[in-house]
C-alpha cells in the first residue's frame, strides 16, 4: 500500500476542497451548491447524466471558470487568484483546441516538459501510452485516440501532485483503456491525487477509490463504488421462467423486493439476499422449478441509474 493510501485511510489531508459552489450561464444554475473533498492520493470520481454540471465543476477547480459563489481550494491555493501557481501543482488534460495542429508529438512533449522545474522523463511516458511510434508526427495529424493518449502524457509530464482528468479514456479502444487504467493506478500509488470525470461505469468502479454522483448540479450521492452499489434499491437481481403460473402479488410480499418486471413469461425481481432465499422458499412450497435461474449483484450502473432517475 502507498504512503499516501495509508495515510488517507488514517484520515488525511485534503487536497481539493469544493464548499457550496454555484455557477450560472444566462441565468441558468448549472452547479447549485456542490460540495466534497478529495484527500491526498486518492482517486476521486465524478460521475452524472450529460449536462450535469461536472465540467463546470471541475473547470472551477481548474480555475478556468469563475465561480458565482462558493470557495475552492486546491493545494490551499484558490485557483482563480493564484492560477500561476496552481499551474505547478496541478496537471490537467487539455481540451483539443488548446494544442498547435504543427506540433510533432515529441516537440509538445517537449515544451510542456520545459514548463515545470522537475518533470517527468517524457519518453517512458510516451512509451508506456503507445506514442513512440508516433513522436514526429504532428498533431492535427493524429487519430482521436493518440490525440488523447498525447492529452494525458501531457497532464503527467510535469510530474503534478494533483491531476485532473475528464473523460479519460473516451475514444480509446478497450486496450488502450486498460493500459491507460494501469497507468492512472501506477500515478495514484506514486501518492498523486486524481480528480477524474468519467462516462464509463465499468472505469469508475475500478479506478475511483470514491465518487461523487452530480444530477442536476447537486451532489446526489457521494460514497465509495461499493457504498454506491449497496444504495441500490435492489442490490441483488433474481431472474427465472417459473414452471407454472405464479401470483405477483406472493412475490411482491416477499421480504426486500424492489421491484418485479415480467417478459415473455420470465420474471425479473431487484431484492436482497433475504429476498433470494424467499423465493427458492415460495417456490419449493409450490412446487415449481425455477427455469433457468440467474441471481446476479447489482451493478455501479444500476446504483446510477436509481440515483439520477436517468431513465427519467
Ligand atoms: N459556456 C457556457 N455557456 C452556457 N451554457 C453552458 C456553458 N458551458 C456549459 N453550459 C451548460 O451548462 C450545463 C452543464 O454543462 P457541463 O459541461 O458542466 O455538464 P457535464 O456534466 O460535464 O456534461 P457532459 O457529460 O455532457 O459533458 C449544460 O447544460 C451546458 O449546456
Amino acid at each position: 500500500m502507498s504512503r499516501a493510501r495509508s495515510e488517507r485511510e488514517a484520515g488525511g489531508m485534503s487536497v481539493i476542497e469544493v464548499s457550496e459552489l454555484r455557477k450560472s450561464y444566462g441565468g441558468r444554475t448549472v452547479v447549485d451548491g456542490v460540495s466534497f473533498a478529495v484527500e491526498e492520493g486518492e482517486i476521486f470520481g465524478i460521475l452524472g447524466p450529460n449536462g450535469a454540471g461536472k465540467t463546470t465543476t471541475v473547470e472551477c477547480v481548474e480555475g478556468l471558470r469563475v465561480p458565482d459563489a462558493g470557495r475552492v481550494r486546491v493545494a490551499g491555493l484558490d485557483p482563480v487568484a493564484d492560477h500561476g501557481k496552481l499551474a505547478l501543482v496541478l496537471g490537467a488534460q487539455l481540451q483539443e483546441s488548446r494544442l498547435q495542429a504543427k506540433l510533432t508529438v515529441r516537440e509538445a512533449l517537449e515544451l510542456y516538459a520545459a514548463c515545470y522545474p522537475n518533470p517527468a522523463d517524457w519518453r517512458p511516458l510516451a512509451e508506456r501510452l503507445g506514442l513512440s511510434g508516433r513522436l514526429d508526427t504532428r498533431f492535427a495529424r493524429l487519430s482521436g485516440g493518440q490525440k488523447q493518449r498525447l492529452f494525458i502524457a501531457l497532464a503527467l509530464v510535469g510530474r503534478p501532485g494533483i491531476v485532473v482528468l475528464d473523460e479519460l479514456t473516451t475514444g480509446l479502444d478497450p486496450h488502450a483503456r486498460r493500459t491507460t487504467w494501469e497507468l492512472i493506478e501506477d500515478v495514484r500509488d506514486s501518492g498523486v491525487t486524481v480528480l477524474l470525470v468519467t462516462h464509463f461505469m465499468e472505469e469508475a468502479q475500478r479506478l475511483c477509490d470514491r465518487i461523487a454522483v452530480i444530477d442536476q448540479g447537486r451532489v446526489a450521492a457521494l460514497d465509495t463504488p461499493a457504498g454506491l452499489v449497496g444504495r441500490s434499491a435492489g442490490a441483488t437481481v433474481i431472474s427465472f421462467t417459473p414452471s407454472a403460473p405464479l401470483d405477483e402479488s406472493r412475490l411482491a410480499a416477499l421480504p426486500g423486493v424492489a421491484s418485479i418486471a415480467w417478459k415473455d413469461g420470465r420474471v425479473t425481481l431487484a431484492g436482497t439476499d433475504g429476498t433470494v432465499d424467499a423465493v427458492i422458499t415460495l417456490l419449493a412450497r409450490g412446487h415449481i422449478t425455477a427455469h433457468q435461474l440467474r441471481v446476479s449483484d447489482a451493478t455501479l450502473n444500476d446504483a446510477f441509474l436509481d440515483l439520477t432517475g436517468a431513465d427519467r
